[in-house]
């Protein structure tokens, strides 16, 4: 499925039980809103938190943020109601979490017409990854870090060694097929240092932004997965100095000592394209 050019450079959890989150909200500079029906919402309150989340949806005011609803799994006793309460809503896509193969993507889409999102947070879904990525509904991975570090029984450390190869088999997968990719969210959410550190690497993997669960987190994933000024400078000069090449019959350019060629081309147009889409002014 084709990615459209929106950033994805935050994407807010906002539990679906919650009125004065999701008031909040609608004026957040947030990318992409995650309503939550799964984790964040208490069994009790499961069916509560449906109503109070399509209530919000029908109010609408959330702007170009892509509104994402997380629903509870079709093998619990909530997601089919999710899916069907979710019927006609102004949405952007559904989130499937604990997703095992393309099979369970095959089993939503029979019951919904949106783009599908996959959470990847089961060991299987790393090993199907391309085959998740491949189908033709999915449209965004959103790595699950909290239920895969209960997966494989890991410890959670700063560098999240543990967790490499599962975020480069999800990124690579996504890759593949076009995917949007986001990483896995960073709980500590009073220790600002530490996100930034924790986006940085997920920014240097190549995820296209960063899941959050609180509005605290917005600004660092928002600037951290940005093109910086710099970058967007060096893709004007490389695209330029590659155009000037090209008159005189070469294809390599060469800018601050490094070469240019068609692919960094390609590269640096992305940059400025994700730049020119970030200014948007209700994004900016
Ligand atoms: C973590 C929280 C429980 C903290 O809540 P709280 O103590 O209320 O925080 P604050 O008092 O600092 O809140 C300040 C104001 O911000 C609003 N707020 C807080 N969180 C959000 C939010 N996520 N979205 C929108 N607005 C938010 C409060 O309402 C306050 O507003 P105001 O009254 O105007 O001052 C809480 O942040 C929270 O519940 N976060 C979301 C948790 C969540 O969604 N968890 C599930 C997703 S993570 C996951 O499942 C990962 C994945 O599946 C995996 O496996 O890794
Ligand atoms: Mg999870």
């Amino acid at each position: 499925m084709e990615t459209t050019l929106r950033p994805y450079r935050s994407l807010l959890y906002i539990p679906g039980s919650k009125d004065r989150a999701l008031e909040k909200a609608r004026s957040l500079p947030v990318d992409a809103i995650l309503f939550d029906l799964e984790d964040a919402v208490m069994p009790e309150a499961k069916v509560g938190a449906r109503d109070t989340l399509t209530a919000a949806l029908a109010e609408g005011g959330f702007g170009p943020r892509a509104k994402i609803v997380r629903v509870n799994g079709l093998d619990t006793e909530w997601g089919r109601g999710d899916v069907a309460a979710l019927e006609g809503a102004d949405i952007d896509a559904i989130l499937l979490p604990k997703v095992i193969s393309a099979a369970d993507i095959d089993a939503l889409a029979a019951l919904c017409d949106v783009p599908i999102w996959a959470m990847m947070e089961t060991p299987l879904a790393i090993f199907n990854a391309l085959e998740i990525a491949a189908h033709p509904r999915v449209q965004g991975f959103v790595a699950g870090t909290n239920d895969l570090a209960k997966e494989l029984n890991c410890r959670t450390r700063p560098d999240r060694l543990p967790m490499q190869m599962a975020l480069q088999t999800i990124l690579m997968a996504a890759r593949a097929h076009d995917v949007i990719a986001a990483d896995g969210v960073y709980n500590q959410f009073k220790d600002e240092a530490g996100l930034e550190a924790e986006c940085e690497q997920g920014r240097d993997l190549g995820f296209d932004g960063k899941t959050l669960i609180h509005p605290a987190q917005l600004e660092v994933a928002n600037r951290v997965f940005a093109p910086s000024e710099a970058e967007v400078e060096l893709a004007r000069r490389q695209i330029a100095a590659y155009e000037e090449v090209l008159e005189t019959g070469q294809g390599v350019a060469v800018v601050d000592g490094k070469i240019v060629e068609n692919l960094h081309v390609e590269t640096a147009r992305k940059t400025l394209a994700k730049a020119e889409a970030i200014a948007q002014p209700a994004l900016a």
